[in-house]
């Protein structure tokens, strides 16, 4: 397989391979053989990807005299819940997975994330395969060992940090990816140009567009490219505590104040709101005079280019600013009453800001939610 590539993510003691590439699939039984002990695999999955790639994968395990035992549960965010957590738990209990047998999520990042949790707390800790079919959960998600649900304080609140045995993002998948769930996960692509990479930035600009339209070429690249970007800054602080791992958090504060906003709903998702979420943090940094406006004006247009939204006035959010960053106090950045920023100093030029009033962000959102801009 030509266009098979292999990302190493160096963790001391624990290192483990992400796999990138067409047809991973149906080698999926193949490539984790060696890592399934008993006759059964647990296979976490939601119903849009079951449709979809249930057969495959019975046929992936069988070829190595495995059979697939399946938990389907419904697509969507609201899945990484307390009650999705339950059910998952129950589900593996029953199945009887040890501690050192290995449990497949096959989906997106919501099924990642839940599935990665139940792994982390299930008899203190069994392992698991990643197994990523959105965009997203390829260039983002399913490496680096975060998993969590959601509660209605807010987002990512329960979790663990719980690394997966292996990866495999079959890049063929993404054919059958809608539209708007391509472009969701593109954010977090583009992010990593943003972080540190103004080449990769450059490349976006270039090779988005077709990425977007189905050019298999430019999307093995960038799985490849976001993946080893991913993996260095997970092997330099895996548990966001020297805060190299926060740069990831680009457009976040903004992204999740905005999805608790909306509710977790289908009305924004989490890419989406990343992008918007990474212009507000790049005009924001242009109001503190730290960044070119003309920089700024450049990752909206990009956003613009490639048919996503950019602007958060919109999204036709009824709130103001303040309620906005009243969702910010429950960031996990927050350190003894403040809350760290990722700010940015050019494209390529992202770092984390410990001098940011909310109250200021508040006022910035509230110009931002009713501003039209030039380029609109
Ligand atoms: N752990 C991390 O480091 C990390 C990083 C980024 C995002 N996340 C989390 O990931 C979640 C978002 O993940 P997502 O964007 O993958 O959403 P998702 O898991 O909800 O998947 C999006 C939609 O695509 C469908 N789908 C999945 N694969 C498909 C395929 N190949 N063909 C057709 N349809 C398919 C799903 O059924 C779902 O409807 C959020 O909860 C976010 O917080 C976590
Ligand atoms: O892996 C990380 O670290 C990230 O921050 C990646 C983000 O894209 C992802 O959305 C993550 O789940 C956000 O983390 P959180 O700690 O802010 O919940
Ligand atoms: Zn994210």
């Amino acid at each position: 397989m030509s266009d098979m590539r292999t990302i190493e993510v160096e963790l001391a003691g624990r290192p483990y391979e992400v796999r990138v590439g067409p047809g991973l699939l149906e080698r999926l039984g193949a490539e984790c053989a060696g890592m399934l002990r008993k006759a059964t695999v647990p296979v976490i999955t939601d119903a849009h990807v079951a449709s979809l790639y249930r057969g495959k994968v019975d046929a992936a395990l069988n070829a190595v005299g495995k059979e697939a035992r399946w938990l389907v549960l419904p697509a969507g965010e609201q899945t990484k819940s307390w009650a999705h957590l339950a059910h998952v738990i129950d589900f593996l209990l029953a199945e009887g997975v040890d501690r050192n047998d290995r449990i497949v999520a096959l989906g997106g990042g919501v099924i990642g994330d839940l599935t990665g949790f139940a792994a982390a707390i299930l008899k203190r800790g069994c392992g698991f395969v990643q197994v990523p079919t959105t965009l997203l959960a390829q260039v983002d998600s399913s490496v680096g060992g975060k998993t969590a649900i959601n509660v209605p304080m807010g987002k990512n609140l329960v979790g663990a940090f719980h690394q997966p045995a292996l990866v495999l993002a079959d890049t063929n998948v993404l054919s059958t990816l809608p539209p708007r769930e391509l472009r969701a996960g593109y954010a977090e692509v583009v992010k990593y140009g943003l972080i540190d990479d103004a080449d990769f930035f450059d490349w976006c600009e270039q090779h988005g567009p077709a990425l977007l339209d189905g050019d298999a070429d430019a999307r093995i690249e960038a799985v490849s490219r976001s993946v080893a970007a991913k993996a260095r800054v997970v092997a330099a602080d895996e548990r966001e505590t020297t805060g190299t791992r926060a740069l990831l958090n680009l457009g976040h504060t903004f992204g999740h104040a905005l999805e608790a906003e909306t509710g977790y709903s289908s009305d924004l998702l989490h890419g989406e709101a990343v992008a918007i979420g990474m212009v507000l943090a790049a005009r924001y940094s242009v109001q503190r005079g730290l960044m070119e406006q003309l920089e700024a004006d450049r990752i909206a247009a990009h956003f613009k280019a490639c048919d996503m939204k950019a602007e958060v006035s919109e999204l036709g959010l009824e709130c103001g600013g303040q309620k906005l960053a009243d969702h910010m106090l429950h960031d996990k950045k927050m350190d003894a009453g403040t809350l760290p920023f990722l700010l940015m100093r050019g494209i390529g030029q992202t770092f984390l800001a410990r001098d940011v009033e909310i109250g200021d962000v508040a006022d910035f959102l509230d110009g931002e939610l009713r501003s039209r801009h030039p380029a609109d």
